[in-house]
C-alpha cells in the first residue's frame, strides 16, 4: 500500500542487509520509520510490543524470526526453543502458530527451506488479502457508509488488509466509501492507524468514539459494519479486538449487515468454540496513559485516569457466531453455517 505515494509492505525480509524489516507501528501516525531486526529474539520482541500488529502481520513476522532462528543453527533442540519464544509473545491471533508452525516443519526438513517457507507465507497473506477485498468490494454500495473497529487495515497484514481491503477495492474501482472509523480505545488502532492508512489512501473517513456507534447506527447513517478477526473457531465464533462483541451486538439490534474478514490462516479448526480462546491481558498503561506529540512535536505519555487507580486490559473479546452475517475470506464469502464445508 501506499505512503507518500511510494509503495510498502508491512514487514519483509530485506535480502541485502539479511535483517526482518518492518515499519514501526508504535510511531505511528506521527512518525514514519522503518526497523530492522538481525536475530529471532528481536524479531519477536517487536510482536511482544507491537512495533508490528494484527493477525496477517504478526503471522508473517512470526515465519520471519522462525527462519532467522533456522539460520544460525540446525539445533532442532535450540530450534524449539526459539519457536516457544516466539510462541509466547502474543496468545490470540492464530495466524502467528500457523506460521511457527510451516516454518518449523519446513526448515526441519531442509534447513534452507526454512526462509522460502515464511517468504511464502508472506506472499499468500498479501494475495489473500487482495482477494478478500476482490470479495468484499462486491458487497459495498456506490456510496456504502461502513463502521470498522481496531485496525484491520493493510498495516495489520502483509499487504491490502482485511476489513480494509474491500474498501480499498471500492475506492480503487470508483465507488464512494465512507468509513466510520472507531477510535478503538485503549491503544487506539483505529484513530491512529487505520485513519492514517485511509488518509494515505484518500478514501473519505471520519474518527468516532468507541460510544457513537449506537448512535450513527439509530440514525440510519451505516450501512454494514467490516472488522478484521485473530481467530475464528470451527463453529464461527470469532475473537477480535475489544470492543468488537459491542458493535456485533448493535448491529443486530439494529438489522446492520455485520461481516469479518479473514484470510484462511485466521480460521482455527482446531478449536471447536470462541470459549476456549486464550484472551490475552495487557498492561493497564495502555489503558490508563495516552501518548502523542506535544506543541514542540516531542512524544509524550501523559496519565489520563485517576491518580493510584489500576485498570483491567483484556486486549480481544469473543462475537458468537450468531451475531455474525458472513466471512469474507479468500475463498468468498462464507456464511456462518456454512462453514463446516470447509473443515
Ligand atoms: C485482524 S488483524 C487486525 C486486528 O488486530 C488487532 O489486534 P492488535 O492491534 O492487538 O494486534 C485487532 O484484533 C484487529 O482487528
Amino acid at each position: 500500500m501506499l505512503i507518500e505515494n511510494q509503495h510498502y509492505r508491512t514487514v519483509w525480509y530485506d535480502d541485502t542487509t539479511r535483517q526482518v524489516a518492518m515499519i514501526n507501528q508504535n510511531k505511528l501516525p506521527f512518525v514514519f520509520e522503518l526497523v530492522y531486526f538481525k536475530t529471532y529474539q528481536e524479531t519477536a520482541e517487536a510482536i511482544r510490543d507491537m512495533t508490528v500488529r494484527g493477525a496477517g502481520a504478526i503471522g508473517a513476522t512470526a515465519g520471519f524470526a522462525m527462519a532467522q532462528a533456522f539460520d544460525t543453527t540446525g539445533d532442532l533442540v535450540k530450534i524449539q526453543e526459539a519457536r516457544a519464544y516466539i510462541e509466547a509473545t502474543r496468545p490470540t491471533a492464530v495466524n502467528l502458530f500457523y506460521a511457527t508452525e510451516k516454518v518449523f516443519n519446513a526448515g526441519k526438513e531442509h534447513r534452507n527451506s526454512a526462509m522460502v517457507a515464511a517468504q511464502q507465507i508472506a506472499d499468500e497473506d498479501a494475495e489473500g488479502c487482495r482477494l478478500i477485498g476482490e470479495y468484499g468490494n462486491t458487497l459495498i454500495k456506490p456510496s456504502g457508509r461502513i463502521l470498522t473497529h481496531c485496525n484491520a487495515g493493510w498495516l495489520a497484514f502483509v499487504d491490502y488488509g482485511s476489513a480494509l481491503s474491500p474498501v480499498y477495492a471500492a475506492h480503487n474501482a470508483g465507488k464512494q466509501p465512507f468509513v466510520y472509523v472507531d477510535e478503538t480505545r485503549p491503544r487506539g488502532q483505529g484513530a491512529r492507524l487505520t485513519a492514517y492508512e485511509l488518509e494515505q489512501n484518500k478514501v473519505d473517513h471520519r474518527i468516532i468514539a468507541d460510544n457513537a456507534a449506537a448512535y450513527y447506527m439509530a440514525k440510519g447513517a451505516i450501512d454494514m459494519v467490516i472488522t478484521g478477526a485473530d481467530r475464528i473457531t470451527a463453529n464461527g465464533d470469532v475473537a477480535n479486538k475489544i470492543g468488537t462483541l459491542e458493535k456485533a451486538i448493535l448491529a443486530k439490534e439494529f438489522g446492520i449487515p455485520f461481516y469479518v474478514a479473514a484470510p484462511f490462516s485466521t480460521f482455527d479448526f482446531n478449536t471447536p468454540s470462541g470459549d476456549m480462546i486464550v484472551i490475552e491481558e495487557r498492561s493497564d498503561e495502555e489503558l490508563l496513559y495516552h501518548e502523542g506529540p506535544d506543541e514542540h512535536n516531542i512524544i509524550r505519555k501523559i496519565r489520563m485516569a485517576a491518580p493510584g487507580s489500576a485498570g483491567l486490559n483484556p486486549a480481544f473479546d469473543v462475537t458468537p457466531h450468531r451475531y455474525i452475517t458472513g466471512f469474507i475470506t479468500n475463498r468468498g464469502i462464507i456464511r456462518p453455517d456454512e462453514l463446516k464445508g470447509y473443515q
